[in-house]
């Protein structure tokens, strides 16, 4: 999984540095800015929660990549590494939701 993610995160940063958006959906997206990446992100995600209550499983793996796809474009965006994502789950891993919830509003 993560040799899918890291393989991904190169191609994209070789896409966005080509400039090619005859050829690149990345250098297309690249081109058009954060703004534009971010609202595809939004509306993938609202995709993923179409396929999650109507669609089939194939619908839904589907758009959750497509998601995955278009949060590491929004990441590359910003200069955001994928393995600093990878870093806060790690850290996160073992702490159950309820117990940081409560430590964060006690
Ligand atoms: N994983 C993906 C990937 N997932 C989804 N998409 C594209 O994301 C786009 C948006 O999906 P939609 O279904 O919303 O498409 P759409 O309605 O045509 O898009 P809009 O008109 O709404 O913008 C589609 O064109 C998909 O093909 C992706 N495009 C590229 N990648 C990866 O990025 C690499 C580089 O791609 P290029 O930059 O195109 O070479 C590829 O080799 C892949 O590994």
């Amino acid at each position: 999984m993560t040799d899918t993610l890291t393989l991904l995160e190169q191609t994209i940063a070789e896409r966005m540095a080509s400039g090619d958006v005859q050829a690149s959906y990345v250098a297309q997206l690249h081109a058009r800015g954060l703004p534009v990446v971010a609202r595809k992100l939004g509306e993938e995600a609202v995709e993923t929660i179409v396929a999650a209550l109507s669609g089939s499983e194939a619908d839904l793996v589907g758009e959750a990549a497509d998601v995955v796809f278009h949060l590491a474009v929004l990441l590359a965006e910003r200069s955001v590494p994928l393995s600093a994502v990878m870093a806060e789950l790690d850290r996160r891993h073992g702490t159950s939701g309820i117990t940081e919830k409560a430590a964060r509003t006690s």
